[in-house]
């Protein structure tokens, strides 16, 4: 499980006169879920490369339980991130011609010249927890909303202790979002990790503990604040 804490966090671009993103102070703890929406050009996939590590800020500190990713090199950075965020996309990035369960050990494959023992079985877990059976049928017949349950289970398989999604409802029908939506925020209670979405879903944020909204790089509002 892991927390995180921004402090004073700021990215600046040359041509940009504001900051992207500019966070003085934002604490979300450990196995808790945040929404984060927001208009275009709000700051949200900034936002998104930062606590992972993608992008290093122009200033300030991303601790991850303590350890603050803002000062790690991009390599270290890369290795934090593989040990311990689970991404789900919008697009799902599944390789074609590849089955269900070999797109789940593909990024394993390429970490582990031998896959690691337990590997195989804890795919079949999580396969059969979002619903997927583990037939020979390339991904690629697959529903928008199956792949994406696919993409999904393919993000918990090394345990990570962050599950970080990007829109993971925006190319869904109502009803394969809703099935997402449900299956994320459950996924992550059992698998006890920490979850941030960006999303402009309201059935999707409206699960989460808590929203925060971005505007101009800004935390313009936070559930959080208004409970309080
Ligand atoms: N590499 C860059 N160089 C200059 N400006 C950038 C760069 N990346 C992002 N920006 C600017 O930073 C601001 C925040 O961008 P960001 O992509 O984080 O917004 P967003 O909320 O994710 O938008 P959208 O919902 O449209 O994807 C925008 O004004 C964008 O134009």
């Amino acid at each position: 499980m892991l927390d995180l804490e921004m402090e004073n966090v700021a990215v600046r671009y040359p041509d940009l006169p504001q900051p992207a993103l500019d966070l003085p102070r934002l604490l979300v703890p450990a196995g808790s879920s945040l929404a984060v929406t927001g208009p275009s050009g709000a700051g949200k996939s900034t936002f998104i490369n930062v606590i992972t590590g993608l992008e290093r800020p122009s200033a300030g500190a991303v601790r991850w339980k303590g350890q603050d990713i803002a000062r790690l090199s991009e390599a270290a950075r890369d290795r934090w991130r593989a040990r311990n965020v689970g991404l789900v996309m919008q697009e799902f990035h599944l390789f074609p011609g590849l089955d269900a369960m070999e797109n789940v050990l593909l990024p394993a494959r390429f970490r582990h010249p031998r896959l690691p023992a337990g590997f195989r079985d804890r795919a079949a877990h999580l396969l059969a927890q979002v619903g997927i059976g583990t037939g020979r049928r390339g991904v690629e017949t697959f529903s928008r909303g199956e792949m994406q349950r696919v993409a999904i289970a393919r993000a918990l398989l090394a345990r990570p202790g962050v599950i970080v999604a990007d829109e993971p409802t925006a190319s869904l029908d109502g009803e394969s979002g809703a099935a997402v939506c449900a299956l994320l925020t459950a996924l992550a209670g059992t698998e006890g990790a920490t979850l941030i979405v960006v999303t402009h879903d309201t059935a999707l944020s409206g699960r989460l503990d808590r929203r925060i909204v971005l505007t101009g790089g800004r935390c313009t509002g936070d559930s959080a604040m208004e409970a309080a």
